[in-house]
């Protein structure tokens, strides 16, 4: 569309939007430790400390048996030795798509910081311990929300939908123990991360790769590389 002066066209008015702060923190390579997770946690821990906005909220893309993508915003559980950890419901779209095609990413985006990591790799649910005991961890109302009917499909109208979350509510409050069978924790086991980071110098990218005996999952000590912005 075609801008006025009192009002820009959309084009003009996104190419004037600044993205990054000042003082952004940028990436030292050669601090950077020899495991990416210990680097993506200390980014972490930044972004907590300067109160940055939901700092463990990322998108995980997914691709199902046909190729097809699709991605979403969720919240990332931990980051340990079985991987980078989410919860869904196995049965929701994105469970279905990890099912036929388990190769996903997350990506991870602190806007105030001018950083971004990028973390690819298969995803393998964690059973039905970590999964319950994930669920149990959630509050009343997440777990009424999550019990009160499968995720993503069709819903008929708001009442329907209130109808069935005060029902979830009500059973998750008189049977604090129940767990949704269908609620599941996932690791994304990563093969590869990158880090972005953009600073008054430039753009900074740092991928770790982990090499992999052949013929073996065995993961080999990561190897850093740089790459062109
Ligand atoms: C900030 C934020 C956090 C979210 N966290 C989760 C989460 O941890 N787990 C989840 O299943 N959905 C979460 N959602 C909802 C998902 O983005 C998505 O709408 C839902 O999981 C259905 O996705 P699907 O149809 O691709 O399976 C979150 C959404 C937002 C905006």
């Amino acid at each position: 569309m075609t801008g006025t002066p009192d009002r820009p066209s959309l084009r003009e008015r996104l190419r004037a939007l600044p993205v990054f702060g000042a003082d952004l923190p940028g990436l030292d390579v050669d601090a950077a430790p020899e495991e990416p997770s210990t680097l993506f946690v200390g980014w972490l821990d930044e972004a907590i400390g300067a109160g940055l906005p939901a700092p463990h909220a990322a998108t995980l893309s997914t691709a199902d048996a046909s190729g097809r993508v699709d991605a979403r915003t969720l919240i990332l559980k931990d980051v340990d030795g079985d991987g980078w950890v989410f919860a869904t419901r196995a049965d929701s779209p994105k469970g279905v798509a990890l099912a036929q095609n388990p190769h996903a990413a997350l990506t991870f985006f602190w806007r105030e910081h001018g950083r971004q990591v990028r973390v690819r790799g298969p995803v393998v649910p964690l059973g039905p311990e970590a999964s319950a005991a994930d669920f149990l961890a959630r509050s009343d109302f997440s777990r009424a929300t999550a019990l009160a009917g499968p995720q993503s499909a069709p819903l008929a109208s708001p009442d329907a939908y209130r109808t069935a979350w005060d029902a979830a509510l009500a059973q998750v409050r008189a049977q604090p123990g129940l767990v949704l069978d269908a609620w599941a924790s996932y690791a994304l086991e990563p093969t590869s991360v990158e880090f972005w980071a953009s600073s008054p110098d430039g753009q900074t990218r740092l991928r770790y790769t982990a090499s992999t005996e052949a013929g073996t999952a065995t993961p080999h000590p990561w190897t850093k590389e740089l790459l062109w912005p």
